[in-house]
């Protein structure tokens, strides 16, 4: 049996459907990425999974239980099994770190000696041993992120949610929580679900992938295809048809060795330059808004002339260092 298993869900606000029959399984130690644009329908379909909004049709099952049509007073024991990590964090100011990491375990009537025991096992696990007594004021964003996946993980859930974990952080403090919670998945073996719009959070923490697009699951699969995939529907242009029409062009794709393309540039620096030049790396280009790609090239001899005409066949040309001239 799946640990989850997502059928035929559907969920509409006023008429306007925001999930449109989506159905999922997500088995015990995997890592499942949902990612689209804006408005796609993660949150609300994060929110059906967690039991805070209800479908109008289709089953939720955890171990299981259906969330979807549980009466409330059978979902808050299901709630338990699932740990919820949020964007903002979500502490409590007037608790100390242990209290806000206790706080599942008060509610759910675990006795004093057994939270104490509990809150300093996840404080060390998350790295804030040090930190028991003080306040969410006094931590920093990853701190008190870490704070949330402590408070999380306290009840022992059989899955984590994470919404949009690491949105609120800059890109070094993204990391380590990220290695956190890749090393809860893959060394606790504890099940993640995690929602976010960035890229490099599905290529570092995610195992599958769900795409979802106007509330549907427009594809799902590993990493690497689906990211892939994504890029290239990002470039392609939007009034793209998947049909001909009279008089239109077709666009086509290509798999293109790169030292195919650099190899007119690199044969006009050795004829009009008369030096030697190699192809070093190319760089894809990290701003697709220009449509450039960086390149390095070896030359043997960086005359002023040999520069002169690569300023003048390229966008910008520097000598950034140099290497021995058998590399
Ligand atoms: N409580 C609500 N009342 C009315 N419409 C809602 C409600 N919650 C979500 N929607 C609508 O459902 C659709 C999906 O919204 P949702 O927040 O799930 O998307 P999302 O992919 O999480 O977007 P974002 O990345 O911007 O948070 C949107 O059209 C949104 O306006």
């Amino acid at each position: 049996m799946s640990l989850l298993q997502v059928e035929h869900l559907t969920r509409s606000f006023g008429g306007q459907p925001a999930l449109k029959d989506i159905s999922f399984t997500v088995e015990k130690g995997d890592s499942l990425g949902i990612i689209g644009r804006s408005g796609a329908g993660k949150s609300t379909l994060l929110r059906c999974l967690c039991g805070l909004d209800r479908p109008q049709s289709g089953r939720i099952l955890l171990e299981g239980q259906d969330l979807a049509v549980l009466p409330e007073s059978q979902i808050i024991p299901l709630r338990r099994r699932i740990g919820l990590v949020f964007q903002h964090f979500n502490l409590l100011t007037s608790r100390t770190v242990a209290d806000n990491v206790a706080l599942p375990l008060e509610i759910a009537g675990i006795p004093r000696d057994q939270r104490v025991k509990r809150v300093a096992e996840l404080l060390d696990l998350v790295g804030l041993a040090d930190h028991a007594n003080k306040y969410p004021a006094m931590l920093s964003g990853g701190q008190k992120q870490r704070v949330g996946i402590a408070r999380a993980l306290a009840a022992q859930p059989a899955l984590l949610l994470c919404d949009e974990a690491t949105s609120a952080l800059d890109p070094e403090t993204t990391e380590s929580i990220l290695a956190l919670l890749n090393s809860i998945n893959r060394e606790l073996g504890l099940t993640i679900v995690f929602i976010t719009h960035e890229m490099d959070v599905v290529r570092t923490l995610a195992k599958h992938v769900l795409v979802l697009d106007h509330g549907r699951i427009i594809a799902r699969g590993l990493p690497a295809d689906i990211l892939e995939e994504t890029s290239l529907q990002a470039a392609l242009p939007s009034n793209m048809e998947h049909s001909p029409q009279e008089g239109s062009h077709a666009v086509v794709r290509l798999t293109v060795d790169q030292h195919l393309i650099m190899a007119p540039l690199l044969q006009n620096v050795q004829e009009m330059c008369q030096t030697q030049a190699s192809l070093l790396r190319v760089i894809p280009a990290e701003d697709a808004e220009y449509q450039v790609l960086d390149v390095l090239l070896q030359v043997g001899d960086v005359s002023v002339a040999t520069m002169n005409f690569l300023q003048q066949n390229c966008h910008a040309a520097e000598v950034v260092g140099y290497v021995p001239a058998h590399s």
